[in-house]
């Protein structure tokens, strides 16, 4: 095997068709939805199956620092609400909806409540949940920024009301005030002005368990949502896999060839990844669903694909990878508000293709990608989990891929890279 450079991770290749089972940890954006739902109810709970993965446990510890209980039962997560207080810093990491879905629920503290983050975190839109939260009645001090680093003062409670938004950058902006608005003294209403919302599936699943907890949610009307003041009825939970971490995975056999069905992948979600079904069946692959879960067979050949994938752009990474290894070109459309995620996505999977010889270039709201005999090279992630899957899957089909961060993988799976041998059939190498 060829060395890698210091801290690089040598891909492995696969050196013959896939088969496997995997299971998939739970989700991310369920488990910090519920741990947020959790801290506000009106009672003791349990969220059994959650995520533990960098994010979740910065949610976790964002919650213990405002004073609700968050122990470990086992596996799962027992949470205690109390009233919140500060004084706290929230450490965001690199994840949104720690950084979009906290400071809503902390203007329902007492006291003052510090946001930071990674370096790049500073650089992740938040502006429109701030105005918002100003305009709904808390003080919030960040010289002029309108992001990160910024003070949460709490009063204790916030009034409330009707609030515009321009929440095209991002659907956390919009998850992020409904999970809290139930517990303003007026309720909530969002209405949204601009260009569409991205990521509708996320903004189904914040509506769904928030009705799933007793609240009142009223989303019939276009761009508009409506949260009535009430409680948020504790409710013990049970996370489902997380169906966008499946994608490196089921996308092995669409590149490799073979089969990998992912365990206990449920009937109805909410969850975006869900469309992966759908997506990879367009690319050639054989799909089916059933009661031990999805299983993807690899097709003869590898489909390009126009796609618009607006709704579920954080599957942009590891569908782009398997579009370089198509047999014909692949437009990725409505997905420009992924300038905001982890990365400029657009801008790092463009350089990342064009590095290992790929055709791909940015267009104004997504990518096209050309492929091409692809060679060996260091494919860099930029801290970016979806990034560093993405480079994993070429690597199973290009000789000599090195993945530079790795660990960058841990923001929601922490043991991608035993994953990753196993699904091989491998020991693990790093
Ligand atoms: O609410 C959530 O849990 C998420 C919403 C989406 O954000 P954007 O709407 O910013 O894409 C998604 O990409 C992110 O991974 C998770
Ligand atoms: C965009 C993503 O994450 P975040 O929750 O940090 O926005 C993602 O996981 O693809």
């Amino acid at each position: 095997m060829a060395v890698a450079a210091q801290g690089h991770w040598p891909a492995p290749t696969a050196s013959a068709a896939v088969d496997a089972d995997v299971r998939i940890p739970g989700s991310k954006s369920m488990t910090n939805r519920a741990l947020i739902l959790a801290a506000l109810a009106d009672g003791p709970s349990q969220i059994g199956r959650p995520l533990r993965a960098r994010d979740t446990i910065l949610m976790a510890n964002a919650l213990r620092g405002l004073g609700i209980g968050v122990v470990d039962i086992g596996d799962d997560y027992g949470i205690t609400p109390a009233p919140m207080h500060g004084p706290t810093r929230v450490d965001c990491g690199l994840a949104g909806t720690v950084m979009r879905f906290v400071p809503p629920a902390a203007a329902l503290a007492e006291g003052d409540v510090d946001f930071d983050g990674d370096p790049h975190m500073r650089e992740r839109p938040i502006g429109p949940v701030l105005s918002a939260l100003r305009a709904l009645g808390a003080n919030i001090e960040d010289e002029g920024r309108n992001g990160l680093p910024f003070r949460v003062v709490g009063t204790g409670g916030l009034p409330g009301g009707t609030v515009e938004i321009d929440a095209s950058g991002s659907s956390q902006f919009v998850s992020a005030l409904l999970l809290a608005g139930a517990r303003y003294d007026n309720g909530l209403t969002i209405r949204h002005v601009g260009k569409p919302v991205p990521s509708q599936p996320h903004i189904d699943m914040t509506i769904g368990m928030l009705r799933q907890r007793g609240v009142d949610v009223d989303d019939s009307e276009p761009a508009t949502w409506r949260v009535a003041n009430g409680p948020i009825k504790a409710i013990d939970v049970e996370i489902e896999p997380d169906l966008s971490n499946a994608a490196p995975f089921l996308a092995a056999a669409v590149v490799a060839g073979g089969r990998v069905r992912v365990l206990g992948w449920p009937d109805e979600t909410t969850q975006p990844g869900d469309a992966l079904r759908e997506i990879f069946s367009l690319m050639g692959a054989h799909v089916r669903l059933d009661s031990e879960g999805l299983t993807v067979r690899g097709g003869d050949s590898i489909e390009g694909v126009d796609l618009d994938l607006h709704d579920v752009g954080e599957l942009t990474p590891v569908v782009a990878a398997v579009a370089a290894c198509a047999n014909g070109p692949s437009y990725l459309r409505g997905i420009a508000h992924i300038r905001g995620h982890e990365t400029d996505r657009l801008a790092a999977i463009a350089t990342e293709l064009q590095n290992l010889g790929c055709d791909a270039r940015e267009t104004e709201d997504g990518l096209e990608i050309h492929p091409m005999p692809l060679h060996s090279g260091v494919f860099r992630s930029y801290a970016d989990h979806r990034m560093a899957q993405a480079g994993a899957v070429l690597g199973l089909v290009v000789k000599g891929v090195e993945v530079d961060d790795i660990a960058s993988t841990s923001k929601t799976l922490p043991d991608f890279v035993g994953m990753w041998a196993a699904l091989l059939g491998h020991e693990v190498t790093a």
